[in-house]
């Protein structure tokens, strides 16, 4: 055992003879951020498709911890304690954040607890939490229609969160925000990594800077670069086929 969370040795991932993950090397510890960057097409996707079984690797192998992925389908994998967020929000948009969170809830503990809509008071403790941590104690009961597109993203990661994951994968959560909302989300990722594994794709460097401590670049399906912030922005791999673009 490597005693690693996640360990993905010599991915490769080809489409038609493309490789969009070329022969691809990464490790994660228990509790850790880590941000994944790098340019369109690097690969940033494919590689959180084969995190959750929804790519099967052409070769390489993905290990969760201690546990060879490659047998299981996409919904073993997420019982096993991968969770994922998807870029746009997926919540019930008739539903409250409140009732939101409950059916996430619900879901992870009891198949006839949502059969019949009913949730325990522990349950109802542990969503007044959620809420407060998510800051949306406040809105707690309006429609989430209602709701602004950051507190949407802010909702459904809480309602990952519901779902007790042991790894929570999240996709572009600020695309398309105001740069408060941004600023609240990157709050929130910090609140929750201090109990949490996280793996966090982003493409905006504010935000990056935001909340990263370890950030692995990606280009050409590889890892290009591994470090903090201030060593992958003086890196001039990284300037010259990523942040150098960002700029222009
Ligand atoms: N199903 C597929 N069939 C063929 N090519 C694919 C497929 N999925 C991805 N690709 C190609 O693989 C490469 C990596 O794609 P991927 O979506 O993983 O990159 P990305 O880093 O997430 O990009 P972006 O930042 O634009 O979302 C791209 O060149 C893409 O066109």
């Amino acid at each position: 055992m490597s005693g690693k969370l996640l360990s993905i040795s010599n991915l490769t991932v080809s489409f038609d003879g493309f490789k969009a993950i070329n022969n691809l090397n990464f490790t994660m510890n228990e509790g850790e951020l880590r941000v994944v960057i790098g340019p369109n097409g690097a690969g940033k996707t494919t590689f959180m498709d084969c995190i959750t079984g929804k790519t099967k690797p052409t070769e390489g192998i993905v290990t969760f911890k201690g546990k060879d992925l490659r047998p299981y389908a996409e919904h073993d994998i997420a019982r096993m304690g991968i969770g994922r967020k998807f870029q746009t929000p997926r919540v019930f948009l008739k539903l409250t954040p409140r009732e939101n969170l409950e059916l996430s809830c619900i879901r992870q503990k009891n198949v006839f607890g949502s059969l019949f809509g009913q949730t325990t008071q522990p349950e109802r403790r542990t969503v007044g939490g959620l809420l407060e941590t998510i800051g949306l104690d406040h809105k707690a009961d309006m429609p989430a229609e209602l709701l602004s597109h950051g507190e949407k993203q802010r909702l459904e990661i809480g309602m990952l969160v519901a779902q007790s994951p042991d790894l929570l994968l999240v996709d572009e959560p600020v695309a398309g925000l105001t740069d408060e909302e941004t600023e609240k989300v990157g709050d929130l990722l910090l609140a929750l990594a201090e109990s949490h594994s996280i793996i966090v794709i982003e493409h905006d460097m504010e935000f990056v800077r935001q909340i990263a401590k370890q950030v692995t670049v990606l280009h050409q399906g590889s890892v290009l670069f591994e470090g903090n912030m201030d060593q992958v922005q003086s890196d001039p791999q990284v300037i010259e086929v990523y942040l150098g673009k960002q700029e222009d």
